[in-house]
């Protein structure tokens, strides 16, 4: 009888701006592992939301909570690998650059924060977990989605250096964007998910901290490369 052996995964976790996707991205190419990056599912849920122009944010009821579960279930997206990196093609549209806009990112919190959304959405980040293993980067990958991972990392940085760090990476893509504003609406999504009820942004009891404010890139992928090493996943 065939022994099935189910793939390692590695969970980072934490707030934006923190330096998840970056971190990720380095490790499972260093790796050749796949990449789960699970806040591009929440913000393409929130952008096909909008552009069907479905009702988000405080004021919805039970059927427009449908609604967006609804797009969340059945979104027609695909991730075309380049060497440049992932584009993402929603219904057809390359929204690979507006996705990663802070008006997105909002979007991507305010859907998020829907029960029904987070459950359309749970079975398709588990079936990135094949082998040789998966790194997922998101707010309850430890939490929830991957309770059992091997290594969970909790990434943070001061909301002062994280809405600097965004800045840096809008303004280089071209975005026109405004410190002070960016600052305050990644304070206040940081708020939105870490007080909704299902999922929240809380590190998992058995993560490890990582606070990379002080830090390089280099020695936040170095650190977590030991826990690697530590867990004996390689
Ligand atoms: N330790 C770090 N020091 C300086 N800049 C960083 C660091 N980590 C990430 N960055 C930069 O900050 C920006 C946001 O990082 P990103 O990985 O997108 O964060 P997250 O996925 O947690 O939101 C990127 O431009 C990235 O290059
Ligand atoms: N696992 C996840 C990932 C993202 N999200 C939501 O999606 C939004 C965008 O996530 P992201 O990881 O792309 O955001 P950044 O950390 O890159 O700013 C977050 O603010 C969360 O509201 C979530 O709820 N759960």
């Amino acid at each position: 009888m065939a022994i099935q052996q189910s793939a390692p995964v590695i969970t980072v976790d934490g707030p934006s701006g923190a330096g998840k996707g970056t971190v990720c991205a380095r490790l499972a190419q260093e790796l050749n592992w796949q990449l789960l990056d699970s806040g591009a599912l929440y913000r393409i849920t929130g952008l096909a939301s909008e552009r069907k122009g479905l009702a988000l944010g405080d004021s919805m009821n039970e059927q427009d909570e449908a609604a967006v579960a609804d797009v969340a279930a059945n979104l027609d997206v695909r991730f075309e690998p380049t060497p440049l990196g992932v584009k993402v093609i929603l219904e057809g549209d390359d929204v690979t650059d507006q996705i990663r806009t802070e008006e997105v990112g909002s979007l991507a919190s305010q859907v998020a924060a829907l029960p029904a959304v987070r459950e359309a959405l749970l079975q398709r980040q588990r079936d990135f977990q094949t082998l040789p293993g998966v790194i997922a980067d998101g707010r309850d990958m430890g939490t929830v989605v991957f309770p059992q991972a091997q290594v969970k990392v909790f990434l943070t940085a001061s909301a002062e250096e994280r809405g600097q760090r965004r800045y840096k990476q809008l303004t280089e893509k071209g975005f026109n964007a405004s410190l002070p504003a960016l600052i305050e609406d990644i304070r206040a999504r940081d708020e939105r998910d870490s007080n909704r009820a299902v999922a929240p942004l809380k590190p998992a009891d058995d993560a490890t901290m990582i606070d990379s404010t002080s830090m390089t890139i280099e020695e936040v992928c170095q650190q977590v490369m030991q826990l690697v090493k530590n867990a004996q996943l390689i």
